[in-house]
């Protein structure tokens, strides 16, 4: 059974314009499959990792995840199908004060009773899991650190290692790379990857860098204006297919020169 199954699927945004943020999309995704989003800012991956995420119910097409209509679900139904799906978004949503510990571990809420979730706010119940998690993306020294204090590539990396704990089936990644150095896009890129196939999940991720895209994932779906131009395997996109996806507006380099790696950073921390 695929992952997921859209059919001229269209997304708008509450109170947007009435240009939909998503139209037309037809889109299978079979379960363990490895899939970049790519396209232009604006052209609408993260609106379509969060309806997949199921956090924007289409305006019109038909959409199933793991077989289901999950809008015709009702709520506490919705909820369980919710728990299969992680959303890693580019910002992720984690408490200031907490410490990283405890805001890994928060992955595991769903799992958990509610008196051991509130216990494991105060006495965090598996920090060598926590621990473990956060060595795979070089950040086991920040386990009891503040999340506040934590810099904006450390942060989104603390947001993967929640991720990796997670048990979702279906893993969607907003822009992973997006403060970080080269080397760690790599590490974090390919711990995705191991980790998706391990456990036989699905990973769509968003990306800026084409270069990354086409290195680590074997199937492509570039998006522009909403609607998708192309969803290719890597070997059939061609540089002039890039081109003309971003007319313009050059992709993201994977490796910027030394003096445009400092010029990155600061807009990206200044996230919660
Ligand atoms: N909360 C919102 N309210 C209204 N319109 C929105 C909202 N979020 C996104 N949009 C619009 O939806 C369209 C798709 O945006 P989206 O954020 O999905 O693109 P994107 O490809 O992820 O861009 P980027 O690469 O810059 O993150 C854009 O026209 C954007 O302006």
């Amino acid at each position: 059974m695929p992952t997921y199954q859209l059919q001229n699927l269209t997304v708008r945004h509450l109170g947007a314009s009435p240009a939909p943020a998503l139209q037309a999309i037809d889109l299978t995704i079979e379960q363990g499959e490895q899939v970049a989003l790519i396209g232009p800012s604006g052209a609408g991956k993260t609106t379509l990792l969060a309806t997949l995420s199921l956090s924007h119910k289409p305006a019109e097409g038909s959409f199933q995840a793991f077989g289901v209509d999950p809008w015709a679900l009702g709520e506490a139904a919705r909820h369980r199908l919710r728990a299969q799906l992680f959303l890693a978004p580019q910002t992720p949503p984690l408490p200031p004060r907490q410490r990283v510990v405890t805001a890994v571990l928060a992955a595991r809420l769903p799992q958990w009773p509610v008196w051991r979730a509130l216990a494991s706010l105060f006495k965090p119940a598996d920090p060598q899991a926590a621990w473990q998690a956060l060595s795979r993306f070089n950040l086991g020294d920040k386990l009891y650190s503040r999340v506040d204090r934590l810099s904006g590539g450390e942060r989104q990396r603390c947001g993967l290692a929640r991720l990796l704990l997670s048990p979702a089936k279906a893993l969607l990644v907003d822009e992973p790379l997006s403060a970080l150095d080269p080397a760690l896009s790599e590490l974090t890129l390919t711990t995705l990857r191991e980790e998706a196939g391990a456990r036989g999940a699905t990973l769509i991720c968003s990306l800026h860098q084409v270069d990354l895209a086409l290195s680590h994932f074997p199937r492509i779906v570039a998006l522009r204006d909403g609607r998708i131009e192309f969803d290719l395997p890597r070997a059939q996109v061609t540089p002039q297919m890039i081109a003309a996806l971003y007319q313009g507006e050059p992709p993201a380099a994977s490796k910027p020169p030394h003096d445009d790696a400092m010029a990155v950073k600061p807009g990206v921390g200044a996230c919660l």
